[in-house]
């Protein structure tokens, strides 16, 4: 028996963030948008999670209340058992600095910077230093051994998301949000950048939830979760590029 008081996501011991009973609502009156439509999802540890829906479907919402970039109308938000809904600006400043890493679409790496000073950049901020034990692991695993000297505009896009990949990954993120992480990458590049971020999971423990609309893409994690219309429509274990095309394909013809 599910309860109020403990809701699924809440006692799930294995999920590094969860959604509980997620409500967003932009605007009022006769305009208000209801992103999210009472959400209740858990993203377990160490697993690389999709999020899928149709377009304005409340993936990126979902992804921006999680991160704490924006505030719920209601419901919880809880990073590591802590509610982040109950915190104030300043502490989710904090929380997004020393306990999220993000990658999005547009690599968002410092053009006057060299790869070597974006990756340490958010570390060298919050004045802490990079482990060089993972730092090494990361230029290896990236393939990025002999591009730290570049400036971004020195380097593939392909190299630049491995760039941000490592600059996300060595601060040991509780949570990894990826938005569209390939969206501005060649398929190769595209498929490189998405392995490493499955082998993040599966060798670093890394937990991971991105967004995409690319099937392709979304075949690489462990799990996928559906939303339709701000809510859960469904998951998807060990997705492949049919299983996830089929259940997008089935939410498209029940709208
Ligand atoms: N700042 C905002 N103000 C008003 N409405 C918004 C705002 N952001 C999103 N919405 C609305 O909320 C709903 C969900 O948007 P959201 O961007 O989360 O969907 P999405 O699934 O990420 O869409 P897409 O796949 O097109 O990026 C949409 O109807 C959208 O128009």
């Amino acid at each position: 028996m599910q309860t109020q008081s403990s809701p699924p996501a809440a006692r799930d011991a294995l999920a590094a963030v969860a959604a509980v009973d997620l409500v967003k609502v932009y605007g009022t009156g006769d305009t208000a948008v209801r992103a999210l439509d009472g959400v209740t999802v858990g993203f377990e540890r160490a697993r690389f999670t999709a999020i899928m829906g149709p377009s304005g479907s409340g993936k990126s919402t979902l992804m921006h209340c999680l991160a704490g970039l924006d505030t719920a109308s209601s419901g919880q938000v809880l990073l590591g058992g802590s509610d982040l809904t109950k915190q104030s600006d300043k502490v989710l400043t904090k929380v997004r600095r020393e306990r999220i890493g993000f990658v999005f679409q547009s690599f968002n790496l410092l053009p006057q910077l060299t790869a070597a000073r974006n990756i340490t950049l958010p570390l060298d901020l919050s004045g802490r230093k990079p482990d060089a034990e993972l730092l090494d692991r990361l230029v290896t695993t990236l393939g990025l051994v002999g591009r730290l000297g570049h400036l971004p505009s020195e380097l593939s896009g392909g190299q630049q998301q491995r760039v941000a990949l490592a600059r996300a990954l060595v601060s040991r993120p509780e949570v990894l949000f990826a938005d569209e992480p390939t969206g501005n990458l060649d398929s190769r590049s595209g498929a490189e950048v998405l392995g490493l971020l499955r082998d993040s999971a599966r060798q670093l423990g890394q937990t991971i939830v991105m967004v995409t609309h690319d099937p392709g893409a979304a075949a690489y994690a462990d799990r996928v979760v559906l939303l339709a219309d701000g809510q859960l429509a469904g998951e998807i274990h060990q997705p492949d590029i049919a299983s996830v095309t089929d259940a997008l394909q089935q939410l498209a013809s029940a709208r």
